[in-house]
């Protein structure tokens, strides 16, 4: 009999814990602490792509099973078929593999690994029905909001770039063009580096020496578009882990990172740490917090239902439902209030949210507007973004199914506010 593959219990440890206990990916990352780094980095690669190929497994699965397994055993069968489908990995060491992991499962799959060995040699006889599956459908609460949006054209569009996944983009603190070339990357247009594969992040030349920092090339944009300059005091309200503290930092100006989350605060003290850069940092609750003086910038990344990174997270739409939108829209707005009376005189705030919703965005913006006579829209403008990505009013829309030939996007919006005197 083989022995057990780490990778695939804890894969297989993920996804019940996505699948039952509607746990985040993100929240469960204490199930890998005890794997060594490939086999770490295995386990979460078998996660999501089986995450993003449930529908499709379970059409797979379906002709195969007489009533519906009970939840262990799916979790196996659905990453078998994923493994053997969409991963083309061998059927035979898959099937072995997944056998052994049912046996040394106790009570809940012991008895079911003649079970997994009839149906994954099913599967793997039958494989070539894969390729003619639709991609997976987003939940309907979501699926129907994005529709009215954007259209089903658009939404199937999003889709098919949910189930292609994202490829990994670093932003640099200079000197991308060298960057590019060293890290055999693709230097995009909007200045960030997109890697050709993703393979052991910390183990590529940079990370240690803090040149660069991993951040999605839509992310990237909110501090690119607030357009620090050296020595201007910006606020980066909703700051961790980081990311854009360091775009602001590296655009030379003083920032002050604001993040309710101590634990999220540390992750940012860290980066913050391996780039070399330091800024204040505050832990706290925005909305009970005032500052001290008022800030030539701020950028407020809004906490958001995070709808646009579905491609790099698949295990939300398993996880999270419409209820808590509504909260979240009123927390983005109470933000967005009280930092707009924390500005210099003509300075300016970039609102962000990494969200597909519209009221998570351009209807937040329209309603910031109404209660705040004198706020203006300054149209965005920074290198790199294509015409058809800004909105009437000339905030920012991005979504997931942009640029399909470069690899897609992380799905956000930006708006840029100036407030009158
Ligand atoms: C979208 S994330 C920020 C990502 C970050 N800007 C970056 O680029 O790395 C939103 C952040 O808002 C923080 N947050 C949520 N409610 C908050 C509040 N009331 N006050 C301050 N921060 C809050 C969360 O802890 C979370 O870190």
């Amino acid at each position: 009999m083989a022995s057990i593959d780490p990778a695939r219990r804890a894969a297989a440890a993920l996804l019940s814990g996505v699948l039952q206990e509607r746990l985040t990916l993100a929240e469960q990352a204490g199930e890998l602490a005890a794997l060594a780094p490939p086999e770490r980095a295995r386990a979460q690669r078998l996660a999501l792509a089986t995450l993003r190929n449930l529908s499709r497994a379970d059409a797979m699965l379906k002709p195969h099973l007489r009533k519906a397994p009970p939840p262990d055993l799916h979790v196996l069968l659905r990453l078998g078929t994923v493994e053997i489908c969409a991963l083309q990995e061998a059927p035979h060491g898959v099937t072995d593999a997944l056998v052994t992991l049912a046996r040394s499962g106790g009570q809940k799959t012991e008895g079911f690994a003649g079970l997994i060995n009839a149906v994954l040699r099913k599967i793997a006889a039958d494989s070539e029905r894969w390729a003619r599956l639709d991609a997976p459908a987003l939940p309907g609460w979501l699926r129907g909001r994005l529709m009215s949006a954007y259209g089903k054209v658009a939404v199937m569009r999003m889709e098919a770039a949910h189930l292609a996944g994202a490829r990994t983009d670093l932003s640099v603190k200079a000197d991308p063009e060298t960057w590019a070339e060293n890290l055999g990357a693709e230097l995009l247009p909007t200045g960030s580096l997109r890697l050709a594969q993703t393979g052991q992040i910390t183990e590529l030349p940079g990370y240690e020496t803090g040149d660069w920092w991993v951040q999605d090339a839509a992310a990237a944009l909110p501090a690119k578009v607030l357009n620090a300059k050296p020595g201007e005091r910006v606020l980066d309200l909703c700051a961790a882990p980081g990311g854009k503290t360091l775009q602001l930092l590296t655009a030379g100006a003083t920032v002050t990172a604001l993040d309710i989350s101590a634990p999220r605060l540390d992750r940012l003290e860290e980066n913050l740490t391996r780039c070399g850069m330091r800024a204040e940092t505050v832990a706290a609750d925005a909305l009970d917090w005032t500052p001290e003086a008022p800030f030539d910038a701020i950028l407020l990344d809004a906490p958001c239902s995070a709808t646009g990174t579905i491609r790099r997270h698949p295990d939300l739409p398993f996880v999270k439902d419409a209820s808590g939108i509504k909260e979240l829209v009123a927390l983005q707005a109470a933000l967005l209030d009280r930092a707009l009376g924390w500005l210099n005189p003509g300075g300016r705030l970039v609102y962000a949210t990494c969200s597909l919703l519209p009221e998570e965005g351009e209807a937040q913006i329209t309603a910031a507007l109404a209660r705040h006579p004198g706020l203006t829209i300054t149209p965005i403008s920074a290198p790199g973004l294509e015409p058809g990505w800004l909105t009437e009013t000339g905030c920012l829309r991005l979504s997931p199914d942009l640029w399909p030939e470069r690899g897609g996007l992380d799905g956000f919006f930006v708006a840029v506010l100036q407030q009158g005197h």
